[in-house]
């Protein structure tokens, strides 16, 4: 890391100057006839060197680059030494320098390949071998509840880092799943989504598992308190909550404060950010409910794309590749966001996780040295699975005035064949990124609608294309090919944070918004106690005090 803003690079003043004196002439339609081998130039198949057999391809042909661009884009990460900063981080170096901690969860799917001197570090495979015996012992159904029943049901009590990562995995892998084993999810403090999830439990046959890594979360507290006192009424004795609560943090005073015994927790590490957590012990409820096997594939096939991400050069790196076309679009075309448009059911959380993962690792304005900025960062993360969002916002995409460049990704066999469908799910995958690419001109439109139609009518069926996409095909959705994508998104994002001179591994911008809620709380019993806001927000807490009914 060089300390220095990322507009100070010279290939950020290059790519600068290309883009203000080029940019008419990056025409997708006209960098394609002009050369016949660009997919081939710009796709690149990614094949494990590591754990089950696990491939995909890359094609980031249709993105609005040519040859020297992207040369200037890998000299751009060589200068703000995004190789370096990658070897601090899988060496354990505090790259979380705010808060003076190693980011490591690589450690968390390293198969022995890389030492890490890290307290904790050598824990790892002890707390997957706890993973191993208990999700075993609950899915053979040798784990019972306290009336001696089965575990048929498990509710994972966490929010943010320890809830987006389960749900979208536990989706992801749905396929894999021991269906007689529901699995809930609760993470919001709104006193709806634990009462709704309770209506469908029953306490003798039910595990609470809460995770979080500060066990001081108010949301994941609450919900869990609340938990307790609803399975406490049916099973009245203390010594049952051991059958029925497990924890998962990195905070054992308070998880055994709470009254959950340090033998039913599972541990993690400081150096295990939130966001990065699923491969910890926070992926507890993946196991339980994808089996050990499976939980471990989806680790190779991470560690694999780490392998990818440490040993491939700069140009044939897949993740700096992604994060590259990111930053050009990021920081000379103005766009705004990022939209993630998986073609499988069941990656529908897909984007739901990467906001978490890419927002809160890459929004903010302050680099690692303490300077503004003066370019953007991280992109707001968006998206939708399937045909859905072709029926709901894909207008905007392809007509609206904003440039959003997107990430198509399917598989190319589904896991429920059905008919046809996932023939016609997949015609919708190769034609939108192509219909956004090259559009549809005036002429064309002419020729469709006749000589009689309105100018207007015409205007409105252009379509400009030029709209750029990545698209990634998989053979089918496994284990360790999901472990392999996220690995790719998440090492996608460090090196986005590297360019930018941000630490990806903080998150401070959350702290405001806790605390001012606190003093608010404080004040929600009488109109009189509301004071030292501005008008507005005591307008609303009166307001609220006015009609509230408990
Ligand atoms: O796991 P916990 O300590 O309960 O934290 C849950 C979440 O809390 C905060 O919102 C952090 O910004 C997130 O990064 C974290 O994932």
């Amino acid at each position: 890391m060089s300390g220095k803003l990322a507009s100070e690079y010279p290939s950020w003043k290059k790519l600068q100057s290309i883009y203000d004196n080029e940019r008419a002439s990056l025409v997708l339609k006209d960098l394609f006839a002009a050369d016949p081998e660009r997919f081939s130039k710009f796709s690149s198949e990614y094949k494990s060197t590591y754990g089950p057999e696990t491939t995909f391809l890359l094609d980031y042909s249709k993105n609005l680059i040519t040859a020297p661009i992207l040369e200037t884009l890998l000299s751009l990460a060589k200068e703000a030494g995004v190789e370096d900063v990658r070897d601090k981080m899988f060496a354990g170096e505090h790259i979380n320098t705010s808060e003076d901690r190693a980011v490591l969860h690589v450690a968390l799917r390293n198969f022995d390949d890389f030492k890490i001197q890290e307290e904790g570090a050598s824990e790892v495979s002890a707390v997957l071998e706890h993973i191993k015996t208990f999700t075993e012992a609950v899915r053979s159904g040798e784990w019972k509840g306290y009336t001696g029943k089965t575990i048929n049901t498990i509710v994972n009590i966490g929010i943010g880092g320890s809830d987006l990562g389960p749900v979208m995995v536990t989706e992801a892998l749905k396929a894999y799943s021991k269906r007689d084993l529901t699995a809930h999810f609760v993470s919001n403090i709104d006193g709806t989504h634990i009462a709704e999830t309770l209506r469908a439990c029953d306490p003798e046959t039910t595990l609470f598992i809460i995770a979080s890594k500060t066990f001081t979360t108010q949301e994941t507290i609450t919900n869990a308190e609340s938990a307790k006192s609803w399975f406490l009424k049916a099973a009245k004795e203390d010594a049952h909550v051991a059958k029925h609560f497990v924890a998962l943090s990195t905070n054992t005073k308070a998880v055994t404060a709470f009254g959950i015994s340090a033998d039913n927790m599972f541990q993690f590490w400081d150096w295990v950010g939130g966001r990065y957590s699923l491969w910890s012990a926070i992926g507890l409820s993946i196991a339980l409910v994808i089996g050990f096997d499976n939980f471990q594939q989806l680790l190779q096939g991470a560690h694999g794309m780490d392998k990818h991400f440490r040993e491939t050069p700069l140009e044939k790196n897949l993740p700096v590749l992604l994060a590259l076309v990111g930053i050009w679009y990021n920081d000379f075309y103005g766009s705004q966001t990022h939209a993630l448009l998986p073609y499988d059911q069941y990656l529908h959380k897909f984007a739901d996780y990467f906001q978490q993962g890419d927002m809160e690792s890459n929004g903010k304005f302050v680099t690692k040295g303490g300077q503004r900025v003066d370019y953007q960062t991280g992109p707001i993360i968006w998206g939708a699975a399937g045909t859905n969002g072709q029926h709901s916002f894909y207008q905007l995409v392809h007509q609206g005035t904003k440039l959003i460049p997107c990430d198509f990704i399917a598989p190319a066999t589904s896991l429920n064949p059905l008919g046809i469908h996932h023939r016609i799910l997949l015609s919708n995958y190769f034609a939108q990124p192509e219909a956004l690419a090259f559009g549809k001109t005036e002429e064309q439109v002419k020729q469709e609608v006749g000589p009689n139609a309105s100018e207007a009518l015409i205007k409105s069926k252009v379509f400009e294309g030029n709209r750029p996409s990545n698209s990634i095909m998989f053979p089918v959705m496994t284990p360790s090919t999901l472990g392999a994508l996220i690995a790719l998104y998440e090492h996608k994002i460090f090196t986005q944070g590297v360019i930018w001179g941000i630490n990806s591994f903080d998150q401070m911008g959350v702290e405001l918004g806790k605390i001012l809620a606190k003093n608010i709380l404080a004040q929600l019993e009488k109109p009189d106690d509301v004071k030292g806001h501005d008008s507005s927000t005591t307008g609303l807490i009166h307001y609220y005090q006015k009609y509230r009914k408990e």
